[in-house]
Order: C-alpha cells, then structure tokens, then sequence
C-alpha cells in the first residue's frame, strides 16, 4: 500500500471510468485516517454523523460549522493518500450560496478536498456557486438526515414512482450543475442502479443497493462500535477479524468486488 500515490480528483474520476468500486467510510481523527488509508480506503468522509458517533446527539441536526473544521484538520494530518470529504452542516448552506462557500471554504483550508451538501433541486444553484469558484462538491440525496425532523424519521426515499422520478431529476440536475459526486443513502436497490447508470460521476451508496459505483458506512457502524438499533444496511466487518486494520480491508475488499452491500441483507 505504501506505494500509493495520493488520489486526485482526476484519479478518483478516473477509477470510476474503468468500473472500479469506491470504498469509502466516514472518519473523524487522525489515527483512524492513517488506519483506513494504508487498509485501502479510496476517499474519508468527514461526517456530520460525528454528531450521532462523538457527540451522543440524537441526530447530525445540532453540529456546528466549527466542529466539522476541527475532525476535518485531525483527518487531514493523519490522511496519506485517500480522497478527503467533508460535510457542510446543517445551517451553513440552507441560507444563501456565499454563506455556502465561506462555509465550504473554512473546510477546504482544514484540509477536505470536496465538500458534501444535502438536498434536491434547491440546492443547485449552491452546487454551481461552490464549484465554479474551485472547491469540488458532492451532492447527497435519498434519506437526509440533517432534514429529519420535516422527513417525519429515517425512512426509505423514492418508494413510489413520484418520488423515485424527483430523485432521479434531482440527481441529474445536480451533476449538471457540477457536482463530481453524489452520495444516496437509503433509496431502493433498483432506483440506485438506476440513477447510477444514468449519471456519469460516481454514485457512492449507503442502503442503496450493491449497483453503485461504490460504497459508504459510518466507521463505528461497521466496527460494531455503535450501541443500539443499527440499520439493516449496516454489516459488522469485525465479525471474523482478527483487527480493526484486517476489518477494513474485508469491508475494501467486498466493496471492489462487490460483494458488499448484499442484495438481501442490506438492501431495501
Ligand atoms: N451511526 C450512524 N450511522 C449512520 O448510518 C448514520 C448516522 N449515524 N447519522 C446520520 C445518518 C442517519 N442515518 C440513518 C439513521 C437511521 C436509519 C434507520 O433507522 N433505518 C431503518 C429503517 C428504514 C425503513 O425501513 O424505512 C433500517 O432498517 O434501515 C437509517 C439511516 C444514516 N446516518
Ligand atoms: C453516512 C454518510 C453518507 C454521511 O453523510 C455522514 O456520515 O455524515
Ligand atoms: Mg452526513
């Protein structure tokens, strides 16, 4: 692994080109950004699921701008080559497209090399402000957490015909706009083969199925770290590893040959 180079955007781009699956997690320190880099993992997200994992928060509703800042630098110090996310929390976005980008551009000092946004159609105008001015955004869109007070809870999007059309626009739209990437949590197997193969860039999943073009999970979700109710996307990578470093590189494994996520035990 040492021999890897850092992953630019182009690289990363041009993984997905040639059918390669992306195994991301999410990662909130150095030492876990050192781990999973030299386990394999191709980009870290920053979550604002640190809310829930570090904080103790019933939800990613209450994280601060600040927060997300400060888990971006202790990545960014650990990280050697893997592509670096952050999420954009909520309420630094939801206002105007420059109360965005200075958002975006406190996290791209801290060191992420793309920042993340939820939301549909609303958000397209953000999506081409921040990106026409030089930081890359990734979209995210299915279930979105920091919205799940107006979701009525975290449930599965695009179940109906309505509902999967909108997702489906609402992803093209953002590719158009600029976005490189986009992540789709919890929608139907089948509508996120569908959007995949309708988008260019790489579709990253979490409860989306195994037809993305790769994969995300919380990193305390799929080390059994998380106390209580775990999704049913979730898998315990720890289950028959012999390390936290072993874990990992099952979890990088399964996602390049997709393996992981499973139809039936993962999927909705
Ligand atoms: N630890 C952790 N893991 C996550 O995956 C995660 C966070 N925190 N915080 C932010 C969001 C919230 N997410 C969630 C939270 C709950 C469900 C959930 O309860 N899902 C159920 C019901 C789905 C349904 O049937 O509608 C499931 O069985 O998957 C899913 C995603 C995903 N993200
Ligand atoms: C679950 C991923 C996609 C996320 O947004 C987070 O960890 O905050
Ligand atoms: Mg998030």
């Amino acid at each position: 692994m040492s021999e890897r180079k850092p992953i630019t955007l182009q690289g990363l781009l041009d993984r997905h080109a040639r059918g390669e699956k992306i195994a991301m997690l999410t990662c909130y320190d150095a030492s876990f950004a050192t781990l999973l880099d030299d386990a394999g993992v191709d980009a870290l997200l920053v979550g604002d699921s640190l809310g829930n994992v570090l904080q103790g928060e019933a939800s990613t509703v209450p994280v601060a701008l600040e927060h997300m800042v400060y888990h971006t630098r202790c990545v960014a110090r650990g990280r050697r080559n893997a592509w670096l996310l952050a999420d954009l929390p909520f309420g630094s976005y939801q206002t105007t497209p420059e109360a965005a980008m200075l958002a975006a551009v406190e996290l791209h000092k801290a060191g992420a090399q793309m920042v993340k946004l939820e939301g549909g159609g609303w958000t397209t105008e953000t999506v081409r402000f921040i990106s026409q001015r030089g930081i890359p955004v990734c979209a995210h869109l299915g279930l979105t957490p920091q919205t799940v007070t107006a979701l009525s809870g975290f449930k599965v999007q695009g179940r109906d015909a309505a509902g999967a059309a909108k997702l489906k626009a609402d992803a093209l739209a953002l590719q158009e706009a600029g976005a490189q990437m986009l992540v789709l949590e919890l929608v139907p197997s089948a509508l996120a083969a569908d959007i995949t193969q309708a988008l260019s860039i790489p579709v990253i999943g979490i409860g989306a199925g195994p037809d993305c073009s790769g994969q995300v999970l919380v990193l305390h979700d799929m080390l059994d770290l998380s106390s209580g109710r775990r999704p049913r996307f979730v898998k315990n990578f720890m289950q028959g590893a012999s390390s936290v470093q072993d874990a990992v590189r099952r979890y990088v494994g399964e996602v390049q040959a997709g393996t992981f996520p499973h139809p039936e035990l993962h999927g909705y």
